[in-house]
């Protein structure tokens, strides 16, 4: 299903965010929004999120009934410091799934992230890096349609952030699911998304819309195909 919002307005007191804003996150594909501080990228997640209440317009985010639907991994890792990084990652599941199906898929995302050896670790035990890979194991252990992502990448190393992206992409590809990131980084919208969404302005408006058809798997490899694309982002983001 297709996630969209259509026609939303949202102002915090007098201050107008969004007003006839409609955008299309098209299904299975990674949507990456760029745009400066404060335009309303995080709005935006919470909105989808149903954590936001829209003033006027409306949300398709593909919930079923009451039912949540979707994933949502923050910059930190925000784990449980009193539970190991297996029962983190355990807690989402607890009631959706019958327990030995939850062990199973449990299992295979520990395995999948490389934290099998760990899983039995308090978080803090762990680095940073492999704290966000729990965050990730978490999210797509979760049988969500949606994940939504705030800028999941931004506190790590350029060397761990490459490694996260790269398992990131992993995990989508074995289990598909619309995704819509946020980020200030071009080349990691570059590396991740099918669209590329540039935002700007109060009340904020689309300024770009980029698709992207090189897969990304090749994207590490083929990445001067992309610089054509690298600067036009950087020329809208640099205003
Ligand atoms: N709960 C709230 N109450 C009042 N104002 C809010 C609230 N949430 C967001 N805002 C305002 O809405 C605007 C958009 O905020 P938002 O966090 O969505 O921006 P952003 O693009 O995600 O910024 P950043 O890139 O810095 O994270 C800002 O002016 C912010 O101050």
């Amino acid at each position: 299903m297709t996630i969209r919002v259509w026609q939303i307005a949202k102002s915090f007191e007098n201050n107008p965010v969004y007003d006839d804003f409609s955008l299309e996150f098209p299904e299975n594909e990674v949507t990456a929004i760029l745009g400066p501080s404060g335009c309303g990228k995080t709005t935006l997640l919470n909105i989808l999120a149903g954590l936001v209440r829209v003033d006027a317009g409306r949300v398709d985010a593909g919930r079923v009934e009451t039912e949540p639907e979707t994933s949502y991994l923050f910059q930190e890792p925000r784990l449980l410091p009193w539970l190991s990084l297996r029962e983190n990652i355990a807690l989402v599941l607890a009631d959706k799934l019958p327990a030995a199906a939850s062990e199973a898929r449990i299992n295979n995302c520990l395995a999948a992230t490389g934290l099998a050896p760990y899983a039995e670790y308090l978080p803090n035990l762990v680095s940073g890096g492999m704290k966000q890979r729990a965050a990730l194991a978490r999210a797509f252990v979760y049988p969500s349609r949606l994940l939504l992502m705030d800028e999941p990448f931004k506190s790590q190393d350029l060397k761990t952030r490459h490694h996260l992206i790269e398992l990131f992409l992993e995990l989508w590809r074995a289990e598909p699911r619309t995704v819509i990131t946020v980020t200030h980084d071009i080349q990691e919208a570059l590396r991740l998304g099918n669209q590329v969404v540039v935002l700007s302005g109060k009340p904020v408006r689309i300024v770009e819309r980029l698709r992207i058809d090189l897969p990304q798997e090749e994207r590490v490899r083929r990445y001067e195909e992309l610089f054509p694309l690298e600067k036009r982002l950087l020329g809208l983001v640099l205003g």
